[in-house]
């Protein structure tokens, strides 16, 4: 990973970058197996991280952020995730959910939750999936009706990251019509009366990060955690995943280098026929390979995260990222555990977690179906 040449945009990216590879070395790194064995969430670590800024990386700083360029934050996960990707989702979740009050909230609720939630003390969720439907997002069945001063949630929201953990919710619940028209953004605390985590989900990979189903029953949510206006739930929840997308991007592209840093460096010392496996072409070809899917998944991610940095839209080239990268990285690292023969199959080697973990990248934040339906409409707009 060292040998990562990278064209930062400021001398204080520089420190940053520095920063991450100390912790990625000093925090994780040495702690990954123990949390992933055991299937427990690191929340000190994440605080620990919100305390060292990596939490509010691309937001203000007068609400505590560290008002980074998006290129610099993608750059900060991708280097987390080649230690440990778990923590780098925790931290491109968090950012999702803390999208909508950052980007859509009134100066309060920014000047309210924001300090609290940039600097890791309030863990974020974002639930926009539900049973029925995760693709099709414009047709979600959660329902948040009002009463005088509350609205009262009723529905079951599925797939949530930090369920359990979080300390605050998003939720994108219908209080109108059908269609995308019809939704609307609420922040709903943990201690909503009401709001239940389900049982965690067995998952196959990123173990220390809890999954589960959340339901709500009439859990009342007070009027002034409505995020926006009422019926721009589905704008706010699909501008935040432009951005998000980039994120799982960037845990490819970091959990791709952590595989092919490892395989390199296992082909080095593994000798066959009397010399080192790297000086067979049939190996040094798949590291090779391997390296340069990871350099073209990092420029497409860059490049979208530079068009976001300068004000352009950049949508679709969040999705051919999010597309690319983590196709890539379930290639990659197919091929790494290769590199390592049986001993890739075998949990005493991080290949073998890399290999699971990169599976969830191709399906989270829209499937890699769904990216290429977003740029095949843009193609036949054009
Ligand atoms: C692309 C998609 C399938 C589109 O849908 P339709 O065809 O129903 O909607 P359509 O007709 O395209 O549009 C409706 C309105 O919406 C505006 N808009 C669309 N995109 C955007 C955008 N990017 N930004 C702003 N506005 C947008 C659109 O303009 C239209 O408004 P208008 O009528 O013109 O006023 C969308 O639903 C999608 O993407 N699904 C994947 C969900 C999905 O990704 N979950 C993931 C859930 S989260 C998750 O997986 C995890 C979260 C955190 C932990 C890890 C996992």
């Amino acid at each position: 990973m060292a040998s990562v040449v990278r064209m930062l945009p400021t001398p204080e990216a520089h420190d940053l970058i520095d920063l991450t590879y100390e912790l990625a070395d000093k925090e994780l790194a040495m702690k990954v197996d123990e949390f992933e064995g055991r299937g427990e969430f690191p929340r000190e670590i994440i605080r620990t991280l919100g305390r060292s800024g990596l939490l509010g990386l691309p937001y203000p700083a007068e609400y505590g952020g560290a008002e980074q360029p998006y290129e610099v934050y993608l750059q900060v996960l991708e280097i987390l995730a080649s230690r440990w990707a778990a923590v780098a989702e925790a931290i491109s979740v968090h950012t999702l959910a803390c999208y909508p009050v950052a980007h859509h909230g009134t100066p309060e609720q920014r000047q309210r939750w924001l300090p609290e939630m940039l600097g890791g003390e309030l863990l974020g969720a974002y639930c926009l999936s539900e049973p029925a439907g995760g693709s099709d997002a414009a047709n979600l069945s959660t329902r948040a009706v009002k009463d005088r001063d509350r609205y009262f949630v009723n529905g079951t929201k599925a797939w949530i990251t930090h369920a359990g953990v979080a300390d605050f919710y998003n939720v994108f619940a219908r209080t109108g019509g059908p269609g995308p028209k019809g939704i609307s953004c609420l922040l709903a605390p943990s201690d909503t009366a009401g709001l239940h985590v389900q049982a965690r989900e067995r998952t196959m990979g990123l173990k220390s990060s809890p999954v589960a189903q959340v339901s709500f029953d009439d859990a009342a949510v007070p009027e002034d955690r409505l995020v926006g206006q009422e019926g721009e739930g589905f704008r706010i929840a699909m501008g935040a995943l432009d951005s998000g997308r980039l994120g799982i991007a960037a845990c490819a592209v970091g959990l791709a280098q952590g595989a092919l840093d490892y395989a390199t460096a296992y082909a080095k010392d593994r000798t066959q026929f009397g010399q080192a496996i790297i000086d067979f072409q049939a190996v040094a070809f798949m590291l090779a390979d391997a390296d340069t899917q990871i350099s073209a998944a990092r420029a497409l991610m860059l490049h979208a995260a530079r068009l976001r940095d300068h004000g352009h839209p950049y949508s679709i080239e969040a999705a051919k990222a999010k597309l690319f990268a983590s196709d890539m990285a379930m290639k990659v690292t197919t091929d790494m555990v290769q590199v390592l023969g049986g001993a890739g199959y075998v949990a005493d080697h991080p290949v073998e977690r890399y290999f699971r973990e990169a599976k969830v990248l191709q399906i989270v934040e829209g499937t890699n179906q769904i990216q290429r339906l977003v740029i095949g409409r843009s193609l036949a707009k054009d």
